[in-house]
């Protein structure tokens, strides 16, 4: 708490999987004013695009008129490749507009009193723009090329690439691998515009510059290109200390992407950085000030970091969503296998901060719930007033571990860590004619907290503990039921965040760095986290006799996940 920046407010805005959501918070108390939340309206493409769906207008500066180029489009579906998970920009940036100026109308604040705007976006979620900022895919040339869409993290579509990339790096011995635990995952931007670059390399030779969405929405805010590096360290295998994979490295892997440094351009920025200014025209259209300052674009993941009061080293936090992302901070720069990177002064200043996690969480129990519940379920839970996630849970809470007999691997969608492998796939096994759907929904969370603790085993073999356990993300509190069997599995006590939109209120804390002291702000994220951030009360505490049950059972997910992820028997990619 500052008392002197209890008239200042910062706001937040978090882009999800699905949805987006903005925070308007108090400086000095970190008390949460107003919140608006708003899903993205055609959602993700993943079966086929609509070139010719049209837009309401929005605001670019360049001032393309998006009505334009629609006409002469298919208006038909295009399909897609599998494994295709393309966006709409045009829905983020509705959505920018409309939560930045829906939170400051219904918190009645004055716009002077606003001092800063901050936004984290999934990643390596990105799109190619041209140099007079217009993006690729709403040109008329590009519009029916999937390859010049934005490419949702969780587009994976460039498995191939990301191997290619793996072997060539591990025969050259490139020190980076080092940093992405041994192994380059198809979700990053790397892989990602390696598959542009060959499978379209019209777009790629058109593009002026590939941006991260978060980047680029900074831009419209501002009309400052800039890259923040915490996004680069992650996704395009940068680090402070010898920046990007070399040219040498990058012709090897392609010839088109030895010219790639001057495709990713922009002023380089840190988190908790200034990025920009809010210009008038953005500023007209949000009801707030010209010149507010607007913070480097940030992982969504990451910012959670400080919402969640952690400030320092070996204290771990779990974000459980659509998919899971850990973060760990430490002084320490080790080798831990399969994880998604290390970066330093990612999170905080000064601190390796270490990310892994999982490609489907909420993703696998969604499909679950979608996919194979039986029509008396939904009416049962319909009929209480219940989510059936909600409904298969408080079933599934009367079972104790082990007792369904089933066990299962959490790769829905891939393997992301420790195996980071995208081509492996879901297994249960098990099955009796007795089985029932709160049997199966019990085995996939328990799935996912097996997946967790694999990787915290992988972290410890490389000598990074977590001594304290924390977990945020919508599904927390959600269902409370999953963080005891998380709990019981992982045999920690977790500390659960007391604020449902962690990222949106982690992204105002950054925003509340950017403004900087002399603006009512903090001067480093560490003071900042201090003063805003906060943990809940509610804590889980391990179960002794679970945690025995379990640890019988995690051996056995060992077994089948070695066998079935490391070579034992190579089925799923077969399958696949
Ligand atoms: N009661 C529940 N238990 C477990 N998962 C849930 C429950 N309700 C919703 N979900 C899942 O939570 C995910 C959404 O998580 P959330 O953190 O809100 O969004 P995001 O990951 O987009 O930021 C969805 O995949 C949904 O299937
Ligand atoms: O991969 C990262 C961060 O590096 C995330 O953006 C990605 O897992 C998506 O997160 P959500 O599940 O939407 O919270």
């Amino acid at each position: 708490m500052k008392p002197e920046n209890l008239d200042k407010y910062v706001i937040g805005l978090d882009y999800g999987t699905l949805s987006a959501r903005a925070v308007l918070v108090c400086v000095g108390s970190g008390e949460v004013i107003a919140e608006s939340v708003y899903p993205y309206p055609n959602g993700i493409y993943t079966n086929g695009i609509y070139p010719n769906r049209m837009h309401p207008v929005r605001m670019y500066p360049h001032e393309t008129n998006s009505h334009r180029i629609l006409d002469n489009l298919p208006e038909t579906e295009m399909k897609l490749p599998v494994d295709f998970a393309l966006q709409e920009i045009d829905d983020y940036v509705e959505v920018m507009y409309h939560t930045i100026g829906e939170v400051v109308e219904k918190s009645g604040c004055r716009p002077e009193n606003v001092i800063g705007i901050g936004i984290d976006a999934t990643s390596s979620t990105f799109l190619p723009v041209l140099a007079n900022g217009e993006p690729l895919c709403k040109t008329e040339r590009f519009r029916t090329n999937p390859h010049a869409w934005l490419k949702l993290w969780k587009h994976h579509g460039a498995q191939k690439e990301a191997d290619c990339i793996t072997e060539l790096a591990k025969k050259r011995n490139e020190k980076f691998l080092m940093r992405c635990g041994g192994r380059v995952n198809a979700e990053w931007m790397l892989p990602k515009l390696m598959e542009i670059v060959r499978k379209a390399p019209d777009v790629y030779e058109m593009t002026d510059n590939f941006m991260e969405v978060s980047d680029y929405l900074v831009y419209l805010l501002t009309g400052e290109v800039t890259r923040c590096m915490c996004h680069a360290g992650y996704k395009l295998l940068w680090n402070e200390e010898d920046g990007y994979p070399s040219e040498d490295f990058l012709k090897e892997l392609h010839p088109g992407l030895s010219n790639l440094k001057v495709k990713l351009k922009g002023r380089e920025v840190q988190v908790g950085e200034c990025a920009g200014r809010l210009t008038q025209e953005a500023a007209r259209r949000m009801g707030l000030k010209a010149g507010t300052a607007v913070a480097a674009s940030m992982i969504d993941a990451h910012v959670a970091v400080p919402s969640a009061g952690i400030d320092g080293s070996e204290k771990a936090l779990m974000i459980l969503g659509t998919s899971c992302c850990m973060l760990l901070c430490s002084e320490k720069l080790s080798y831990i296998q399969g994880i998604s990177g290390c970066v330093k002064n990612a999170v905080l200043p000064g601190l390796y901060a270490y990310e892994a996690g999982q490609s489907a969480v909420g993703d696998l129990f969604d499909w679950f719930v979608k996919t194979s519940v039986p029509g008396s379920y939904e009416k049962e839970a319909a009929d209480l007033g219940i989510s059936v996630h909600t409904l298969l849970s408080e079933k599934a809470a009367h079972l104790a571990p082990g007792e369904s007999g089933l066990i299962a691997l959490d790769w829905w969608n891939g393997n992301r860590s420790c195996l980071a492998d995208s081509k492996l796939s879901g297994m249960i096994l098990g099955f009796t004619l007795r089985t029932k759907p709160e049997d199966i929904y019990r085995a996939l969370l328990e799935a996912t907290a097996f997946g967790m603790r694999a990787i915290f085993e992988e972290f410890e073999k490389g000598g990074i503990i977590a001594k304290e356990l924390y977990a945020c993300g919508g599904i927390v509190s959600k269902n409370p039921f999953m963080m005891q069997i998380y709990a019981d599995i992982l045999g920690k006590t977790i500390l659960t965040s007391s604020t449902n939109q962690g990222s949106a209120f982690g992204a105002s804390i950054y925003a509340a760095v950017a403004a900087g002291n002399d603006a009512g702000g903090y001067l480093s994220v560490g003071e900042a986290a201090r003063a805003m951030g906060n943990i809940g009360e509610k804590k889980y505490d391990p179960i002794p006799c679970n945690v025995e049950a379990y640890n019988m059972l995690y051996k056995e997910y060992k077994i089948l996940h070695n066998y079935f992820g490391s070579g034992g028997n190579e089925v799923m990619h077969r399958l696949k």
